[in-house]
């Protein structure tokens, strides 16, 4: 009940907030009001109609644990002890990714509804921009510890709870996941969580540098500290280094050194990082003698930019050789999990990642193509999640799977009243959606011309007219397109703009189709991994149906075979997959090029086409089977077999 009273006043103090009325905000602390005033007037949260708590199915909710994974395990041993700490004072746990979703959760069974109404559950959404400010959001937002405490939540959902959350960040200091304490119950005073908001701060620090140690296990390490006696027990700084003293990386203390020391000496190449021993008062040989210097293997230097005493020790790689860099100023390509896992060795796919990586920091426009199914959207994420613009939206827009009609309201958006049909309170569209992210534009190729134009002004302009308003509305948004098509010979036809192909067109990655690529043994395997990891019930590959895989030309590609292994992995009844429990057009050894096509009376002009006809006479041109295995709708095989001129044989007169 006083819930409920102290939910009525809150949401009255909001409002008018939000209305811009005068509220006395006195008591409330700056960084919640500057969240409270994000809430309103960026994510235009409605504080009159508090949301539901928002989990995301179990699929969804492993997508954004992958990521993570590697820091997952890392972390473990600090989440368990954390949480036995807190446990017995009514805390749960959660650890979420940098977006905010729930990945990891630690929590009292008997509690169990409770904390999943209350959304402190695995797969919880607490984004900022959904749940309102919230010590998760509000943290992954300003970079750094924050309680949230009961009625400093903006959502009315949440007031009954406290939150105590510290980002956990990675060696180039961009957030990584977030580490969280929560309570259903706590005392009214915000102070009362001071000590929580302490050992959740040094519990994630000892994640983050137990990750940083884990990531440059084969590089030397230097660990320092300002205290002797701490050094080898907790010291706070880590630096990574080549046997020349080039610095590799450094968790946030060894960061904090580096830049003061720019600072005073600013360098005289963009990028450049000093060396351990402009930042340290040594040679090199006192930094790798340190253990044959001291009995504790512990030596003093000055810090040159602070002028103080550093107590160092050295930690030597598990494996000589190995080094992984994480900043700048180094020729070996810097280890991007996200992207580095997309392929093995293949060269095709090499070109695509060596360029991927340079161009993810970039606002370079990019352009990917190659056939159905072949992974672009999966390469716009990584490009996206690997960015700068990472903990911004990823909006996908499929432009071939919108009605035609629909495309210019669901991209522009539309004021109240701006077209009959329309929703009454009008609807920001996803290209606003996408501000401070990347927008991924699916099938490009498919845009109408009168939209191009649109488009190309918004690229141009930076600016998004919705529908029906008189005012554009600035954006901040990175373009990431993708088409299966030839835009090229789409601007000769005249059904494509050249000024917008040139602006879209940055860079362009092409990705090979599955059957070119001599890596198909890893991506098979890594489909396969993954969708066993989704299911409780594992099948191994057996070796006749992996050759069986290997020696089928994936007219579908990536999202045919996964299509394919997962029919596999559904109908199994053992642990085993075998040749026969693929389905049955794997097995079917159909001639590849001119043959087939010459057989073909209809027009198939591209490799798309090609590989689209060759789906459809293996179905039988059933429709349905085709819309399945390619895992789109059957009015967009149409329109594809529209495109490639392709007609069933019962239809050719
Ligand atoms: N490297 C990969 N590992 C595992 N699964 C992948 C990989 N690449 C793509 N997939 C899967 O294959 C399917 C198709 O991928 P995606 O949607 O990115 O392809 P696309 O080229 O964008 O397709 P479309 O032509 O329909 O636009 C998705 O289910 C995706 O999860």
């Amino acid at each position: 009940m006083r819930l409920r009273t102290e939910q009525r006043q809150h949401i009255d103090t909001l409002v008018h907030l939000s209305e811009g009325r005068d509220v006395d905000l006195s008591g409330c602390r700056e960084v919640i009001q500057r969240s409270w005033r994000r809430c309103v007037d960026e994510y235009r949260l409605d504080p009159g109609r508090p949301r539901s708590v928002r989990v995301l199915t179990q699929q969804a909710m492993l997508d954004h644990r992958e990521p993570v994974d590697e820091l997952l395990h890392v972390a473990r041993a600090g989440v368990d002890q954390l949480f036995s700490q807190v446990a017995r004072l009514g805390y749960v746990l959660l650890l979420t990714d940098r977006r905010g979703i729930t990945v990891e959760f630690r929590g009292q069974r008997e509690q169990d509804r409770a904390l999943r109404q209350a959304g402190l559950y695995l797969g919880a959404d607490w984004d900022e921009r959904y749940a309102g400010t919230c010590a998760v959001g509000t943290s992954i937002h300003d970079g750094q510890a924050i309680t949230c405490h009961q009625s400093e939540h903006f959502d009315a959902t949440h007031i009954g709870l406290t939150c105590t959350a510290a980002p956990i960040t990675d060696p180039q200091g961009d957030v990584m996941a977030v580490l969280d304490i929560s309570a259903l119950q706590s005392p009214r005073s915000q102070e009362s969580q001071n000590f929580a908001l302490s050992l959740v701060t040094l519990y994630a620090r000892m994640i983050e540098d137990a990750y940083f140690l884990h990531r440059y296990r084969d590089c030397l390490v230097l660990r320092y500290d300002t205290a002797r006696e701490f050094v080898h027990v907790n010291g706070r700084g880590l630096i990574a280094i080549e046997e020349d003293g080039t610095i590799i990386a450094a968790n946030g203390l060894g960061r904090a050194l580096i830049k003061a020391h720019l600072h005073r000496w600013p360098p005289w190449s963009p990028g450049r990082v000093p060396s351990i021993t402009e930042l340290m008062d040594g040679d090199i040989s006192d930094f790798l003698g340190i253990h044959t210097a001291s009995d504790d293997q512990i030596r003093a230097f000055r810090a040159r930019a602070s002028d103080t005493t550093c107590f160092v020790t050295l930690i030597e790689p598990r494996v000589r050789g190995g080094a992984s860099r994480a900043l700048p100023a180094s020729s070996a390509p810097e280890p991007v999990p996200a992207l580095d896992r997309l392929a093995s060795d293949d060269p095709a796919m090499h070109r695509v990642l060596k360029l991927a990586r340079r161009l993810r920091q970039e606002e370079v426009s990019v352009l990917i193509t190659g056939e159905t199914g072949t992974g672009k959207e999966v390469l716009a994420r990584a490009l996206h999640d690997t960015g700068a613009r990472a903990s911004g939206p990823f909006v996908a827009v499929n432009c071939a799977a919108i009605p035609e009609s629909l495309i210019e309201s669901e991209l522009f958006g539309y004021l109240p009243g701006a077209f009959t049909g329309g929703q009454r309170k009008g609807m920001r569209g996803l290209i606003q959606q996408a501000d401070g992210g990347t927008l991924f534009l699916d099938e490009i190729g498919d845009m109408p011309l009168s939209l191009q134009t649109r488009l190309l002004r918004v690229l141009a302009e930076r600016e998004v007219m919705p529908l029906g308003a008189e005012q554009p509305v600035k954006v901040d948004i990175r373009v990431i397109t993708a088409t299966h098509r030839d835009l090229s010979q789409m601007i000769c036809d005249g059904h494509f703009r050249e000024d917008l192909y040139y602006r879209l067109n940055g860079a362009q990655l092409r990705l090979p189709a599955l059957r070119e690529r001599a890596d198909r043994h890893y991506v098979i395997r890594s489909v396969h991994e993954a969708l066993v990891a989704e299911r409780a019930h594992a099948a191994r590959l057996r070796a006749d149906a992996m050759s069986a895989l290997l020696a089928y030309h994936w007219p579908g590609n990536i999202r045919q075979l996964k299509n394919a292994l997962n029919f596999a992995l559904a109908t199994v009844e053992g642990d085993e997959i075998t040749v026969h429990d693929l389905p049955e057009e794997c097995l079917v050894d159909v001639p590849r090029g001119p043959s087939l096509l010459e057989q073909a009376p209809s027009r198939v002009e591209d490799a798309d086409g090609r590989a689209l006809h060759d789906l459809l006479t293996q179905a039988r041109w059933n429709i349905s089977l085709v819309a399945r295995r390619l895992g789109v709708s059957r009015p967009t095989v149409y329109r594809r077999m529209h495109r490639h001129g392709l007609v069933p044989p019962n239809h050719r007169h």
